[in-house]
């Protein structure tokens, strides 16, 4: 059993994505902590310098805790696209450019996938993956990490989500991320072993990171 500090009474959603800040609402709409967020309360983007997922997930959260003298709930993200070699992989927000344009990221993405004759689904599979890092002022952290295997569809389908949703079929269903409602993307249910599960990737890194800190089941 890991010790761990108390996760509130206040928690930093150490992300400057609304989408992201969205999705950590609802997910943690259930426990009793206020959440705050990066924006909220001024803080600055620090640099992502990490190689990996989980480096900058813990690079954001360390950096707002202690900032914040308060825990932090960071997540870093992206789109793994298999016959690209994991592109844009850990670039998926540079890859959007400072404008955050997403239509042309994803664009590019197809281009891509084009110039190297990907046409079945098959050739054109991709994932979502997600860090979490959860860190406290006192030098405390927690990593998980999620993810969600799927296709890269064109033309982008829907309107919902943010970013690369409407490029993305995830397995087993035929409405891409931009097509789903938030409930059906990232909703947790709990399931009777007191486990989180869910569909996306951040669903799921999440589902990790509350059976780690709740062992015994959601607290009540
Ligand atoms: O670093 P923060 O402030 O959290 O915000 P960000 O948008 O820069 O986030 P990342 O550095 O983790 O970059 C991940 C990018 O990958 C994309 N992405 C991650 N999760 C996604 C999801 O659930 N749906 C669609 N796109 C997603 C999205 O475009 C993000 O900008
Ligand atoms: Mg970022």
């Amino acid at each position: 059993m890991i010790e761990l500090p108390p996760l509130g009474p206040r928690l930093v959603i150490a992300t400057h994505n609304a989408g992201k800040l969205a999705e950590f609402r609802e997910l943690l709409a259930a426990f009793p902590v206020e959440l705050v967020s990066a924006g909220e309360l001024g803080l600055a983007e620090p640099e992502e310098t990490g190689t990996t997922y989980a480096e900058n997930a813990r690079i954001k959260a360390e950096a707002a805790a202690i900032a914040s003298g308060l825990p932090a709930l960071a997540d870093d993200s992206g789109l793994a696209v298999e016959a690209l070699w994991g592109a844009p992989g850990i670039f998926s927000a540079r890859w959007a450019g400072p404008d955050k344009d997403f239509a042309g990221a994803m664009e590019r993405v197809e281009e891509d996938l084009q110039d190297r004759g990907a046409v079945t689904p098959d050739q054109r599979r991709a994932a979502f993956v997600a860090a979490l890092c959860l860190a406290w002022p006192s030098g405390e952290g927690l990593d998980v990490e999620g993810a969600v295997r799927g296709a890269i569809v064109w033309p982008p389908r829907g309107q919902l989500g943010f970013g690369y949703d409407p490029v993305f079929l995830p397995e087993g269903h035929h409405r891409t991320f931009g097509e789903m409602s938030s409930e059906e993307k990232h909703g947790v249910e709990w399931d009777w072993d007191g486990r989180a599960t869910g569909l996306s990737h951040r669903a799921r890194a999440f589902g990790e990171l509350m059976a780690a800190l709740f062992p015994e089941g959601p607290p009540r």
